[in-house]
This record gives C-alpha cells, sequence and structure tokens, in this order.
C-alpha cells in the first residue's frame, strides 16, 4: 500500500494573468521594461487585502511574478524586498542568468558581471578589488583631472558635438586607468571596436532580445538561423576586446616602456589564490570596460541635460564651486566632500533616470521561500531600482529635480541612489569608488567652467534609450564658457595634461 502524500501548492507572487504554456512571461517587454514594472507595482498595490492570497498583503506591487516556456521571473519593486533577499539571503541570490546567446554562444559568460557567484568569479573579483578599492583609486586621480580638463576643452571648441566627446571620454578613462593606453592609441586602435561590441551586448542582454534565450534548445539550430551568425560574430567581437589590449601590455612591459595600469600592475603582482591567473586577468581588466564606460557616460550626459533644464540648480552648483575651489584653479577629486550640493546634484542626477534602471538581474541557486511566497530555483531576480527611486515621499515628487533633497540627510533616506544604484550584496559594483571619481570631476569640471541652456528656437527632447543601460538619446543644448578667462583657464589646465 502507499500513502499519498500532499505537496504544497506552490503559491506564485501575483502577476499578469497566465495564457496556457506562454504563461505571462511574453507580458515582460525586452525595452524600457522598468516603466511596466513600476505599473504592476501601482496595480498590485492597490490590491492590498482584495487579494485572496492574504499571505503577503503588505507586500503586494513589491513582487510581481512572471512564467512560462520554462522561465520563471521575478520583479522587486521596493527596497525591502531587495535588502531582505539580495542581501539578508545572498547564498541564495548572487548567481546570474545564464545569457544563452550573449553568455554562451558569444563567450561573454567568462567575464565577471556574467559569472555565477563561483571560484572564477571570486578571483576575478579578488583581482578586481585589488585594483579598485577606496585606496587604490586615488592613483588614478590625475588620470581622471587630466581627462575632465580635454573634455571641457573639446567641448569648448566643438559644443555641438559634446554628447560623443563625452562618450569618448567615458571610455578613455577606461582605457587609460585599466590598459595604460593614450588618448590617441586608444582612439585609433580601440575605442570605435568597443563601442560597437558594447553596443550589440547591450542589446543581447535583455531578457527576451534573442528568443532563443527564452528557449534555449534553439541554441542547437543551424548556423544560418540569424542570431547563429550573430552569434559568431559577437563571440569574435568579444575575444577581440579582451584580447588585444592586455597583449599590448604584456609587449610594453616586456620591453619595459608600460605606463601605470591597473593591468600592468595585476600582472606583476602576486595575487594569492588565483589559478590561471592570466585567464582571470585578462576577463576582469575586460569586464571593467563594459561595465564602466557606457554608467559612467550615462550619467554625465544625463546630467548636462538636466543643467539645459534648470538653470537655477546650475546656478547653485556654480556658486558653490566659485566659492570653495575659487577661481584660480579647477575642482580636484579632493575637493569632492568640501561641495556638498554638486553631491547633492549628482545624487539627484543618478536618481531622476538611473543608468540601469533594472540593476544588473540575479538568478537564485535554489528553491526558495518569501513571505509565503514561492520562488523556484533558477528564478531570474531583477531589481527594479526605478521603482525605488520613483518612490512617492511626503515631501518631494518623484517626477521633479530636487538636489536639495539629498542636502539634509534625514530627508528621503531611501531614494538615496548611493544605496542601490551600484547594486546590491556580494555582487555590489566593484567600479563604484573610482566611478563616483569620474562622474564627479567630469561634471564639476563642465559645471565650473559653461554655462548651459536650452537650445535656440528648438525644443530639448527628453528621450532615453531603453537597454540594459540608459542613456540619453542625442539632444541638443547650448554651452557656452561663462567668461573669456574661463576659457583661457582650461585651455591652460587641457595644456598640462601628460596623457
Ligand atoms: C555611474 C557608474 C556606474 C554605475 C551606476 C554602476 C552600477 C552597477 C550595478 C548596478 C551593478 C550590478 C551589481 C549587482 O548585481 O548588484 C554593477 C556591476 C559591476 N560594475 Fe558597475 N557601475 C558603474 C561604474 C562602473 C565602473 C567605472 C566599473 C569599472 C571600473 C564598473 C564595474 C562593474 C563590474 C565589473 C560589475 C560586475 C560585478 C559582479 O557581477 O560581480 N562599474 N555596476
Amino acid at each position: 500500500s502507499y500513502r499519498l502524500r500532499r505537496r504544497p501548492t506552490a503559491i506564485f507572487p501575483p502577476g499578469p494573468p497566465s495564457k496556457p504554456v506562454v504563461g505571462n512571461i511574453l507580458d515582460v517587454s525586452p525595452k524600457a521594461g522598468w516603466i511596466k514594472f513600476t505599473k504592476y507595482k501601482d496595480i498590485y498595490g492597490e490590491f492590498k487585502g482584495l487579494l485572496w492570497l492574504s499571505v503577503a498583503d503588505h507586500l503586494a506591487g513589491d513582487l510581481v511574478f512572471f512564467h512560462g516556456l520554462g522561465n520563471n521571473l521575478l520583479v522587486l519593486n521596493s527596497m525591502k524586498a531587495v535588502q531582505d533577499l539580495l542581501e539578508k539571503r545572498a547564498d541564495i541570490y548572487s548567481d546570474r542568468p545564464a545569457f544563452t546567446v550573449v553568455g554562451e554562444l558569444m563567450g561573454l559568460g567568462q567575464s565577471m558581471p556574467l559569472l555565477n557567484y563561483n571560484e572564477e568569479w571570486r578571483a576575478q573579483r579578488k583581482l578586481a578589488h585589488h585594483a579598485l578599492s577606496p585606496r587604490a583609486v586615488k592613483q588614478y586621480h590625475v588620470v581622471q583631472e587630466d581627462l575632465a580638463a580635454l573634455l571641457s576643452k573639446q567641448i569648448l571648441e566643438d559644443p555641438e558635438d559634446f554628447f560623443s566627446h563625452v562618450r569618448l571620454t567615458a571610455s578613455r578613462l577606461i582605457l587609460s586607468i585599466t590598459y595604460g593606453l593614450s588618448v590617441e592609441q586608444a582612439e585609433d586602435e580601440y575605442i570605435t571596436h568597443a563601442e560597437d561590441t558594447m553596443h550589440m551586448i547591450s542589446n543581447a542582454t535583455l531578457p527576451g532580445a534573442f528568443v532563443c534565450d527564452l528557449i534555449p534548445i534553439l541554441k542547437y539550430s543551424p548556423s544560418w538561423v540569424p542570431f547563429q551568425k550573430e552569434a559568431h560574430a559577437g563571440r569574435e567581437m568579444i575575444e577581440r576586446l579582451v584580447t588585444r589590449p592586455l597583449e599590448h601590455v604584456k609587449k610594453e612591459m616586456h620591453a619595459g616602456t608600460a605606463p601605470v595600469s591597473l593591468t600592468r600592475d595585476l600582472l606583476s603582482s602576486e595575487v594569492q589564490g588565483v589559478n590561471d591567473k592570466e585567464h582571470s586577468i585578462k576577463w576582469s581588466a575586460g569586464s571593467l570596460y563594459g561595465a564602466g564606460g557606457e554608467t559612467t557616460y550615462a550619467t554625465v550626459l544625463t546630467c548636462i541635460m538636466l543643467m539645459a533644464m534648470h538653470p537655477d540648480k546650475l546656478k547653485k552648483a556654480q556658486d558653490e564651486i566659485d566659492h570653495v575651489v575659487g577661481v584660480d584653479r579647477l575642482p580636484l577629486i579632493s575637493d569632492r566632500e568640501s561641495l556638498p550640493y554638486v553631491e547633492a546634484l549628482i545624487k539627484e542626477v543618478m536618481r531622476w533616470h538611473p543608468a540601469l534602471p533594472l540593476s544588473i538581474a540575479r538568478c537564485t541557486a535554489k528553491d526558495d521561500t518569501y513571505e509565503g511566497y514561492t520562488i523556484p530555483k533558477g528564478t531570474i531576480v531583477m531589481p527594479n531600482v526605478w521603482a525605488i527611486a520613483m518612490e512617492r515621499t511626503d515631501q518631494y515628487d518623484p517626477t521633479a529635480f530636487v538636489p536639495e533633497r539629498f542636502l539634509n540627510k534625514k530627508d528621503d533616506r531611501f531614494v538615496d541612489p548611493t544605496l542601490w544604484a551600484f547594486g546590491f550584496g556580494r555582487r555590489v559594483c566593484p567600479g563604484r569608488y573610482l566611478a563616483e571619481n569620474s562622474v564627479f570631476i567630469l561634471i564639476s569640471t563642465i559645471v565650473a567652467i559653461f554655462d548651459i541652456s536650452l537650445p535656440e528656437n528648438e525644443e530639448l527632447i527628453v528621450e532615453f534609450s531603453k537597454g540594459l543601460v540608459s542613456y540619453p538619446e542625442p539632444f541638443k543644448c547650448c554651452i557656452t564658457p561663462r567668461s573669456a578667462s574661463k576659457a583661457s583657464q582650461i585651455i591652460w589646465r587641457a595644456a598640462q595634461s601628460t596623457i
């Protein structure tokens, strides 16, 4: 005889209604998903108390669940849910989803951001920490200040093209810091290729961007299927992106001419507990370019756009810099602590439009339950930081641009982007100290030198890209030096640059 054992029925978090087979997974939009996910937060939030599954009424809207075609996806719409899961249960929530196309077929799965929480990831993180700790990033201050001056000089000479100047500067910063490449070298040999590769990756890492990611078996389809071709081309692009600059540094080290760089530093130092050191360095360093370029320029361009829209805030920042730094020199990274308004302004830029509105997705390593809901193993987990950024508070309208909200530490504590813009727990962004300095010096130098205003006789187009990294679509604005002496100051400073 046998006994029927009752299996507890799984109760999944709420989500849009399901259809047979496909469930509700096709409701996940690959483009600008954060907007829709935040709407669901409002919809299910209003259900509070009405849901028959009253297990976690107080969480309604914080969790939204999608499933179908063998996939589960959980969106986290609040800081509490993110902290409870990604931080307090880091053992379960620190893997990444497997991206069939970009990860497996194109080989990007070997890079730190896409690796699961395993040995190789630990080795690459260790290398990254070695080179990017709060102490280590001090050695890059001069490069960052030089490049900020060069950027402002370019804007002075060719203000209409500010958009591409900012993009290029972010790439130069990373290439210079990671591989010691000079501005010209970076330009000629690497940047175009790197930008094309990043563009391809950014589009391919959205869930659902390739149908193949929803139906992994398709990866065995013949290579004439369009995405197989793309995957092959992508694989070559990625391999070239991570291999060439590493070979360059090795050659220079051999010849004794390698300038200071993160890769030189790692190749020449003893780092314990890393097996295949060269492989890990190659992918760890390569990961920095991928993760550090677009996020930085997205933030700086968003700031320029907001300054054109809010002359009063720009004026306040300029007054603070004039008062604290004086008019005889440009801001330095060491001035950061003495410029609270500029700091608050940058925080508000990062809140108003986060560069990574859906952070970088995680994946559960085993079955879990949270507040009565079942979260199966292999569920893709997306922290919707857009919803956190747009949280309504008693004091401020979330869509308004108000740097002042961050001047008083007690106001708007949870929407403070330093708590969520760089990710969470064990996988928190290892480049954040470098990134904060880059963003600060690029923005404060521009603000010190220029007035920024709306385009004449034209409207400012406020539109953002809808991929993993979200940056402003090309827009126009007027950037003019505040005075003739500011203009000569920047020319003089740029000429002192050593890179
Ligand atoms: C404003 C600029 C930046 C923002 C907003 C940002 C944000 C983030 C976020 C949200 C994550 C995901 C963390 C998680 O899963 O919880 C991340 C990961 C990462 N970031 Fe950044 N980042 C920035 C700049 C940089 C820079 C400059 C570098 C390199 C020098 C960098 C390197 C990385 C790497 C390697 C990862 C993957 C870490 C892992 O998966 O373990 N980031 N970043």
